[in-house]
């Protein structure tokens, strides 16, 4: 098998490919990046590369080359430059926060996302959700994965509060380091040639998962790349990984952040697939689905069409949220609070010149 079929090339690719008149660029995929430096897997090996300058001019920044995309180039020795990037399949990205209309690419040809939450103190349902929207939003099939199950005394009740809020994708118990507690993930989700991408907040265990599926720590197996700059050697993290089955894991530092995508002052609504749809009978267009009178979600529950479970979650969520709201209004008001005391203070300095 060539490399680049190693590394998820496939037929639709292959066809896009050759009803092109254009036959001198080879293709290649993006397995790094940091600033403008990219290194590439390509017919011939891993190779630094660099955008060609109409690319990088004549296009917006989502469209530029991320991690997981396949790409045209052409080769010199060592380097190589990037023409164009193929149309991209499962795109995962998320809204600039604080600016409307810009998309942040995060990885791009993503098969499946792998949401990774820890049942430490970073369990979390709500953020949980989120990360489940975004990568459905994103056409990308989830899979829940809650880590350091070793932690707690029953970590099966986590799982059934997580399958509670109504999405249907497998949701695993693991222990990172365990690699006997990842057979069900190594045999029954991941494939050979698919791209999966590692999604979770800073700390829950995706470098440690990472090793343990690679079988060896990431720098043995080549992860850390040199990608050189002019002049300047940046010493940067491979971040798409072949796995010893064949299957390719992306990395990245953008993933962090996805679930921390909440527009201010936004009131984060249930994305509870069955509630939302028995909230469309409710009276009131902002029933909370606690007491109103005419609730659609209320009589589901009694006329048992919502399972108790379910119920239970979204009310918790509910809170949770309420919870957050409250925490961002009290940081407005202490942060307006400190600027007018600050105001103040400038303005006697001034007054009395000290
Ligand atoms: N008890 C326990 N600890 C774990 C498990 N998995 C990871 N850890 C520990 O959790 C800590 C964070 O793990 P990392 O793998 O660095 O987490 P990460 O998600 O890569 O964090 P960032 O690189 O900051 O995004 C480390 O101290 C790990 O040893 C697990 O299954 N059980
Ligand atoms: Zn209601």
């Amino acid at each position: 098998m060539s490399l680049l079929h190693q590394y998820g090339w496939n037929s639709h690719l292959e066809n896009h490919l050759s009803s092109r008149s254009d036959k001198t660029l080879t293709p290649a995929r993006v397995t790094a990046l940091q600033g403008q430096q990219y290194e590439l897997i390509t017919t011939t090996g891993i190779k630094d590369a660099m955008l060609a300058g109409a690319l990088l001019y004549n296009n917006a920044p989502h469209e530029l080359p991320k991690v997981g995309d396949w790409v045209l180039v052409t080769l010199y020795e060592e380097q190589a430059i990037i023409l164009e990037v193929l149309p991209r399949q499962h795109v995962l990205s998320r809204k600039q926060p604080g600016k409307s209309n810009d998309i942040q690419v995060i990885a791009t040809h993503v098969d499946v996302a792998l949401i990774v939450q820890a049942l430490d103190h970073d369990f979390n349902l709500m953020r949980l959700q989120r990360y489940l929207q975004q990568v459905k939003e994103c056409m990308i099939q989830p899979v829940v994965l809650l880590n350091k199950q070793d932690l707690v005394a029953h970590p099966e009740d986590y799982r059934q509060q997580v399958t509670a809020l109504g999405y249907e994708c497998p949701v695993l118990l693991i222990s990172a380091a365990d690699k006997n507690t990842l057979t069900v993930l190594t045999e029954q989700y991941l494939t050979a040639g698919k791209t999966y991408a590692l999604l979770g907040s800073s700390g829950v265990g995706k470098s440690t998962l990472m090793n343990t599926l690679l079988g060896q720590t990431r720098q043995q197996a080549g992860g850390i790349s040199e990608i050189t700059g002019k002049g300047k050697h940046t010493t940067t993290t491979r971040n798409l990984l072949l796995l010893p089955n064949g299957s390719l894991l992306i990395d990245s530092p953008g993933m962090r952040e996805l679930g921390l995508t909440i527009a201010d002052g936004d009131m984060i609504t249930s994305h509870h697939p069955q509630i939302n749809e028995l909230a469309a009978y409710c009276r009131f267009s902002d029933c909370t689905h606690h007491h109103e009178p005419g609730c659609g979600v209320i009589a589901g529950v009694e006329s048992g069409e919502i399972p108790m479970l379910v119920y239970q979650s979204y009310l918790k969520l509910y809170r949770e949220q309420a919870k957050f709201q409250q925490s961002i209004f009290e940081k407005r008001t202490a942060a307006r609070r400190f600027g007018k005391m600050s105001r103040e203070a400038n303005h006697l300095r001034k007054k009395n010149k000290y």
